[in-house]
């Protein structure tokens, strides 16, 4: 970060306010002081690369302006990150930032072309495919000799996976799959990079052999041909458009016309077609779903991500724009003194921690499954997908609304593209919608959890659910703490899935199918899913805040946050802690009093807090949020590149402007 330049004096007494190492927040974040140095040289790596610099803001380019420039920069840092894995340097954090919303969006504000091709593409050649079928296309793939997507939503079909139309059908004479689209809506709709990036494709298909269907499979299809990029005969392919957001991601779609492929070309890990067309079905059929729970997996972290970037671009701005009077004759204040801009900001600080540490917990019993499951271990599967899913949908909805409310507190300039307020909302409301709409996800999550109470007397290995075989007690006595907050979100979500259990089965007892059932009652699904989720993420807050061994002057603003995001929770769910607990108003009005204090002890910290995030000024690509405050200074500069500003008259003027003004007099 550059520290030299004349830093705005409101900023300057911010940090000079602070109570704790910002640097050794910086460390606990990255992991470690030596984590922290290899990201620095990461950053600068690729952020001081003169070939991946822009003259003009992205904004002013055409639809395919967009597209070139990013293809163009997606293949230089992917050059870099090779050559940073070939030096033995970072593994798996140069792809996290690189894909991921930290760096990535620093250099492809608008999306990156080849994302896909490391998040699902390959995953899926490793998680799907055979020895020997990793063997003959994983190294052609890392080594980007073959650029890959991942095709499963068509036109009709995003979410019921079930119901996709394009068929490959085994043609047992020559050894092959014939790909085939019977329909419009079966056409691939959506995959990144599939426009005019990628020249394969995991493609997801009904399976026909021997005259039976055996539902979605994934196959490897050749889309162009691997010198002159040309579609090959019988694929019908493009871009989708223009979209509110990730406009340089190269959303395609594809058609195909009865394309074959080898039978070799099917991934056969988990289940297979022999020669003769026999099919061996896989021990899950839901392991065809896995690349999907690894990418739910990885967006908790990226939305963690892109809100630490929108809260520091909103608390920087708070603390140097001055406005309106708190008293008659004062100066006017920081934005940031006024009680409503810290309510907007520090619950959303407090998230960003909240959503960081659930995403770690996540990454972990990810591996910890995968690896169960590599030695035919099945058990921990329904649980990670519950609560991948349920993580996956709360936290891009809670970071879509996070960015949203940090554009707002930043007033008339957060509406400027150059704020990079909007283009992180683009990125972010993105992830409610992909690898699964949220309400689809809640609604997984809920499925696990009516079971989970079914059985609730035999829930002792699975640690997220382990709440609701507990005796709890709705008369808990109310006390100012997070313990009390945890216990009352478990009492509620538990509450809203015995509820939502006792109106199904009411439901069915009353002449409905289960079916119809279960989506008379979605509504409190959803609600019961939603609740369980929180109560998950202030618990991994609570633990992994207690068991932090960090500085006594860090751990009191940890814990500060801790108690903002619980008592921040524990208010929006107000009517439902009438409901389920014993609370009384009294006891509202003392947790309100509790966050008003909270803000109130944040407040010197804010700045300290957002700055250890350390977030480099190119990264942050604000002119709101830089380190040196200069805000005025940066609008100006900025405005100065809009072409309009580049000749004092327009040709529109002497065209239509003066025509009509004439002809009006
Ligand atoms: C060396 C290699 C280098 C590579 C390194 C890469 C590193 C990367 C680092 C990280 C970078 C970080 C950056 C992140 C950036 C992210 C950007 C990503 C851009 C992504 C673009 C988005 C791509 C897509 O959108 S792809 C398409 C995704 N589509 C979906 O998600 C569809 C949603 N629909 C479904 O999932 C299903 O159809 C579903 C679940 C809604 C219903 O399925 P189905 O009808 O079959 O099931 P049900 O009948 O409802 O249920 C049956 C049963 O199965 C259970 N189940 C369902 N799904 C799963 C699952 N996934 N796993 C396990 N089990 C599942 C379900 O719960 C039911 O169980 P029961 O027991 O019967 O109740
Ligand atoms: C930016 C972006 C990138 C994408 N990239 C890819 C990609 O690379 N590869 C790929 O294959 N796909 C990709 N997708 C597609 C994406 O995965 C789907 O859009 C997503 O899964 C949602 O499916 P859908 O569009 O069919 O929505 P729909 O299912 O049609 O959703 C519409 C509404 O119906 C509701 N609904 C649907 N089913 C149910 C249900 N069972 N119960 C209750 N409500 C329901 C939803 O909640 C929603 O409100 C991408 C999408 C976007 C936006």
């Amino acid at each position: 970060m550059d520290r030299k330049k004349s830093v705005n004096p409101d900023l300057i007494k911010e940090r000079e306010k602070c109570t704790f190492n910002t640097l050794e927040l910086t460390h606990l974040l990255d992991g470690s002081a030596t984590k922290t140095e290899e990201r620095h040289s990461r950053e600068k790596f690729f952020l001081e690369d003169p070939e991946l610099q822009s003259n003009v803001p992205l904004e002013y380019l055409s639809h395919k302006e967009k597209y070139e420039d990013a293809v163009r920069k997606a293949c230089i840092i992917f050059r870099k990150v090779q050559e940073l894995q070939n030096q033995g340097k970072g593994g798996m954090d140069n792809f996290r930032e690189i894909l991921g919303g930290q760096l990535g969006s620093a250099i492809l504000k608008d999306g990156n072309p080849l994302t896909l091709h490391y998040v699902m593409f390959i995953p899926t050649l490793m998680g799907q495919g055979t020895f020997d079928q990793q063997a003959e296309w994983i190294q052609r793939a890392w080594n980007c000799d073959i650029i890959g997507t991942y095709a499963q939503t068509e036109l009709g079909h995003g979410t019921f996976i079930r119901g996709l139309e394009t068929t490959a059908t085994y043609d047992p004479a020559t050894e092959e799959f014939v790909l085939h689209s019977p329909t419009l809506t079966s056409y691939k709709w959506w995959p990144g990079g599939l426009g005019h990036s990628a020249n394969y494709a995991v493609v997801v298909a009904q399976l026909y052999t021997k005259g039976t269907c055996h539902g979605i499979h994934p196959f490897i299809v050749q889309l162009r041909d691997e010198e002159t990029h040309e579609p090959l005969p019988g694929i019908k392919i493009g871009e989708i458009g223009c979209k509110l957001g990730m406009n340089s991601t190269n959303n395609g779609y594809l058609g195909f016309d009865n394309v074959r492929i080898p039978r070799i070309n099917m991934l056969m890990k988990n289940s297979q077609v022999l020669p003769d067309g026999t099919y061996v079905k896989s021990p899950s059929s839901k392991l065809t779903y896995g690349t999907m729970i690894f990418v739910r997996v990885v967006i908790v972290q990226d939305a963690a991500h892109y809100l630490r970037k929108a809260v520091t671009i909103a608390t920087r701005y708070s603390a140097v724009r001055h406005q309106s009077q708190i008293k008659p004759d004062a100066p006017e204040p920081q934005i940031i003194d006024f009680v409503t801009q810290q309510y907007k900001l520090f619950p959303h600080i407090a998230t960003y921690f909240a959503f960081q540490y659930s995403a770690s917990w996540l990454w972990d019993i990810y591996n910890n499954v995968t690896n169960e499951l590599e030695s035919g271990q099945l058990e921990s599967l329904p649980e990670l997908h519950a609560i991948a899913c349920c993580l996956k949908a709360v936290s891009s909805a809670d970071a879509a609304q996070g960015v949203e409310i940090c554009r707002l507190a930043c007033g008339g300039h957060g509406y400027m593209t150059s704020s990079n307020l909007p283009s992180t909302y683009g990125l972010v409301t993105a992830m409610c919608t992909y690898e699964g709409e949220n309400t689809v996800l809640l609604l997984q999550t809920s499925r696990f959890l009516i079971k989970s109470w079914q059985n609730r007397n035999k829930l002792d290995k699975l640690a997220t659910v382990a709440y609701l075989g507990r005796k709890m007690s709705k008369s808990n006595p109310f006390e100012k703490s997070v313990e009390w907050i945890i216990h009352a979100l478990q009492q509620t979500a538990a509450s809203k899935i015995e509820l939502a259990n006792n109106r199904i089965n009411a439901r069915v007892r009353n002449g409905k199918s289960y079916e119809d059932a279960w989506n008379e009652t979605s509504i409190e699904l959803v609600a019961a899913a939603e609740a369980h989720c929180r109560c998950f993420i202030v618990t991994t807050f609570y633990n992994t805040v207690n068991g932090l061994n960090v500085s006594k002057e860090l751990k009191t603003v940890l814990v500060q946050l801790l108690n903002l995001y619980g008592v921040y929770t524990a208010l929006r769910l107000t009517g439902d802690l009438f409901r389920f607990t014993n609370i009384t108003g009294q006891d509202v009005e003392t947790l309100q009093d509790w966050l008003e204090e909270l803000l109130a002890l944040i407040r010197p910290n804010a700045v300290g807090i957002v700055d250890s995030f350390d977030i480099r000024d190119e990264v942050l690509g604000s002119t709101l949020g830089a380190y040196d405050g200069n805000v005025y200074e940066r609008l100006y500069e900025e405005a100065s590149k809009s072409p309009l500003n580049s000749e004092p008259v327009n040709k529109s003027f002497k065209s239509y402007l003066k025509p009509f003004m004439k002809s009006n007099l």
